[in-house]
């Protein structure tokens, strides 16, 4: 603990008894000297690189072992690591909770990870946005059309409920060709115990049981049992979604599935990927394709019922780039500017993914700086991890103005590029982005503007300030991503 200590020049953060990527640290709440909490990055945001003085600050624990993790809030320190992939590899070994159905994009580096890049990056060009932007535009006025019919007020108990479908239903249409209409979403369908969506939801939601468990403990609870079975279900439907594919009549597609697919073709003698490897790669596109949307969608949802002033401004917006009743078409993507504007001030305030792990290859060092404008040089030893904390970066009063507040309309002015990373950098950047971007413009223009959002007014809550309500729906939790906790929402179709 000492050595590592003195390792780094004893460069200022946490000294704790448990490593904050430890099973206990990720389970016990914050406890001073011993555990850092889960929460912790989102939650100390940059409070804890103000009180070290620097961008750059680190955290010595003594358990299960002595290990360091230099924690990165400084753009320029980002971009060498981001931009370096051999200096600065991603650390496979954390990723081995979504390596359950097969080797995968984001859980491999080297050769393999290229591999699956080369297979992917096809799906992700311009020509298969338009087929995002249309999906994104039909499942929502689906949602208008077969759930919401009728009716002028809309209230729901928690966002998700909505959102995870719809980013479910885009990535199944967009990526998988896999169309599910809103009335045959509940149903579950002959031969299955669960329905699609609930079988994904489950696994991505308690996956953490069948990292911890040997299989034959599943059984040990309900919720286990419960968990077990998703997992087998969720196979099912894959397997089934490649077999029906594969037995469809040949169309000419250029979709996710297609290119993944064309990967194992065994009557054409092309075995690129195995069959598990396909498995491994559908399941972490649908999980990296729809929770980080549905979160995103949630929490952007929830500030514009926050911020009236902001609703406003955007849908008069939209008014001005789209006729009244027409529907929204890809070509106006580009003018839609506020649309992404919110978005991104959204996913500034609340990234979905706080930590960006790498780690250096050899002994090396990375320069800090701090408000004041000085400098200094951390020595970085090959045992460190390094991670790249995103609210911290996108807390850092010196690179955003009024860093707490919800202020859309500065992404419209030049901002700082190096100090804005939801999708991370570099080789490794999300491959989704653009098709996030794609699909979130398209679901907020459409519902936008057929319906005002507010927050659902509720007895025991009469009574709360501004700030108090705004904690509240705006409160959050690490899941695979950061989730939000209950965000109670009114819809009301616009005159
Ligand atoms: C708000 C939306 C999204 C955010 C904030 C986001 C964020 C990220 C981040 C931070 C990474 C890097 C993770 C790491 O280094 O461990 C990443 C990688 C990735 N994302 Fe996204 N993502 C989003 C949407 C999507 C969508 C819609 C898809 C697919 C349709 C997707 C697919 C992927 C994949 C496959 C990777 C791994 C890329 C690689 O390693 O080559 N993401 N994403």
């Amino acid at each position: 603990f000492w050595k590592a200590i003195r390792a780094i020049h004893n460069h200022p953060g946490h000294r704790t008894l448990f490593s904050p990527a430890s099973f206990l640290s990720n389970i016990l709440p914050k406890v001073a000297g011993i555990t850092l909490g889960p929460n912790h990055l989102f939650d100390d945001k940059h409070d804890t690189f103000a009180a070290a003085g620097w961008d750059i600050h680190t955290a010595v624990s003594a358990f299960p072992q002595a290990s360091t993790i230099v924690y990165l809030a400084d753009a320029a320190a980002i971009k060498e690591v981001t931009s370096s992939r051999a200096r600065f590899p991603k650390p496979v070994h954390h990723y081995s909770a979504l390596t359950f159905y097969g080797h995968n994009i984001v859980a491999s580096e080297g050769e393999e990870w290229k591999k699956y890049r080369k297979i992917s990056a096809p799906a992700f060009s311009d020509r298969n946005n338009k087929l995002v932007w249309d999906a994104s535009v039909d499942i929502v006025q689906g949602l208008f059309g077969d759930m919401w019919a009728g009716q002028d007020v809309i209230t729901v108990d928690h966002c998700v409920d909505i959102t995870l479908p719809i980013a479910l239903f885009v990535i199944g249409a967009a990526g998988f060709g896999r169309s599910i209409s809103w009335k045959e979403d509940s149903v579950v369908p002959p031969g299955h115990a669960m329905t699609f969506k609930d079988s994904l939801h489950i696994v991505t939601t308690d996956f953490f049981f069948k990292l911890i468990f040997p299989d034959k403990a599943m059984g040990l609870t309900k919720r286990m049992q419960r968990t077990r079975k998703a997992f087998e279900e969720l196979r099912l439907y894959m397997v089934e979604m490649i077999h029906e594919r594969q037995h469809a009549e040949k169309v000419q597609r250029h979709d996710l599935f297609s290119s993944l697919l064309a990967a194992n073709d065994h009557t054409l003698d092309i075995t690129t990927l195995s069959e598990d490897e396909v498995i491994g790669n559908i399941y972490i596109f649908l999980v990296a394709g729809h929770e980080t949307t549905a979160h995103t969608l949630s929490f952007t949802f929830a500030l514009l019922a926050l911020y009236p002033e902001e609703q406003d401004k955007l849908f008069e917006h939209i008014k001005s780039v789209i006729p009244d009743g027409q529907k929204p078409t890809y070509e106006q993507m580009p003018l839609l500017t506020y649309s992404l504007a919110v978005f991104y001030e959204t996913l500034r305030l609340f990234p979905p993914v706080t930590a960006i792990p790498k780690i250096p290859t050899e002994d090396t060092s990375l320069v800090a700086s701090n408000i004041r404008g000085e400098k200094c040089t951390i020595p970085v030893p090959k045992d460190a991890d390094i991670t790249i904390c995103v609210p911290g970066l996108h807390y850092n009063p010196r690179y955003w103005k009024d860093p707490h507040a919800f202020k859309p309309s500065r992404f419209l002015e030049d901002w700082p590029r190096d100090a804005f990373l939801p999708f991370s950098a570099g080789a490794r950047a999300c491959i989704g982005r653009k098709f996030f971007e794609t699909e979130g413009i398209a679901i907020l223009t459409t519902l936008v503007s057929h319906y005002k959002l507010s927050i659902k007014e509720e007895p025991q809550f009469a009574h709360e300030t501004f700030e108090e309500r705004k904690a509240r729906v705006l409160a959050a939790r690490q899941g695979l991503t950061t989730t939000p906790l209950r965000v109670p929402l009114v819809f009301t179709r616009r005159k």
